[in-house]
C-alpha cells in the first residue's frame, strides 16, 4: 500500500469523536478535549462531524482525521455527506479523508453518488464509502472510492437490524474488496475491536462506547435497574 494515509491508519483505532446538537457534549472545545483524551489512550485518527468540530479538534492533535458533515435534507435519509455542498465545506478545512453515504438511498436534490466520488477524485479528495451491505461495497469499489466502512449496516431498511457490529459484512467484504476495508458500527468493546482485525479490517471506528457518556450510562442504568427487578432489599 503506498498511500501514507492507509498506513497510518492500518491495524489502529480510529476514535469517533460527535456529539450532535441535542446532545450534552455538543460543541467544538468538548470534541477537541475527546480527540485528545482519544489521543492519549492510544488511537491512531479520528472521525469527526462539521466543521467547527474539525477545526478544534485540528488544534489540540495533528491526527488523521475522518470528516463527515451530518446534515439532514427533508426529501432524504441520507444524512451523512449527503450532498456537493459538504463535501466542498469539507474540502476547505482540509481533511485527510471524506466520509459520505454510500447505500443505494436517494440522495437529496436529485444528487448522485457517482457525481461526487468523480468529483473528489478529480480534486484528488480521498473517500471513504460508508455502506450497509456487501453490494454497497462492491458497487463503490467499482466506482473508484478509496476505501470502506461498514457504519450503516443496521441503519439503512433492507440491512441487518443487529445489536452487534456486522462481523458477516467486514469478513465478506475484507474478503472480496481490494480498497481497505474498516470496522465500523456498533462495536462495543475491546475484543470486539481486535476481532474485526482479525476477520480482514484495514483498521476500526468505535464511537459510542468511548465518546457518549449518555449512551454508556444508559447501558448500566438499565443493567442495574434490571438487577433489582422488583426485589425487595
Ligand atoms: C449510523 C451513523 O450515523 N454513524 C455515525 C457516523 O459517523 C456515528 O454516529 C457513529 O458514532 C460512528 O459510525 C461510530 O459508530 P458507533 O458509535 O456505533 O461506534
Amino acid at each position: 500500500m503506498d498511500d501514507l494515509f492507509f498506513k497510518k491508519i492500518q491495524g489502529g483505532l480510529i476514535v469517533s469523536c460527535q456529539a450532535l446538537e441535542d446532545e450534552p457534549l455538543h460543541g467544538g472545545d468538548t470534541m477537541a478535549k475527546m480527540a485528545l483524551a482519544a489521543k492519549q489512550g492510544g488511537a491512531i485518527g479520528i472521525r469527526a462531524n462539521s466543521v467547527h468540530d474539525i477545526l478544534a479538534i485540528k488544534q489540540v492533535t495533528k491526527l488523521p482525521i475522518i470528516g463527515i458533515i451530518k446534515r439532514d435534507y427533508d426529501d432524504s435519509g441520507v444524512y451523512i455527506t449527503p450532498t456537493l455542498r459538504e463535501v466542498q465545506e469539507l474540502m476547505e478545512v482540509q481533511v485527510d479523508i471524506i466520509a459520505l453515504d454510500a447505500t443505494r438511498s436517494p440522495r437529496p436534490g436529485g444528487e448522485t453518488l457517482e457525481d461526487l466520488v468523480t468529483y473528489m477524485k478529480g480534486k484528488g479528495q480521498r473517500m471513504m464509502a460508508d455502506i450497509s451491505t456487501l453490494e454497497e461495497a462492491l458497487y463503490a469499489e467499482s466506482i473508484g472510492v478509496d476505501c470502506i466502512s461498514t457504519t450503516l449496516s443496521g441503519y439503512t431498511a433492507y440491512s441487518p437490524q443487529h445489536q452487534e457490529p456486522d462481523f458477516e459484512l467486514l469478513q465478506e467484504a475484507a474478503r472480496r474488496i481490494r480498497i481497505p476495508v474498516i470496522g465500523e458500527g456498533r462495536i462495543n468493546t475491546p475484543e470486539q475491536a481486535a476481532y474485526c482485525l482479525k476477520l480482514g479490517a484495514h483498521a476500526v471506528v468505535v464511537g459510542s462506547a468511548i465518546t457518549r457518556p449518555r449512551l454508556i450510562t444508559e447501558k448500566f442504568a438499565v443493567a442495574v435497574r434490571g438487577a433489582l427487578n422488583g426485589k425487595v432489599r
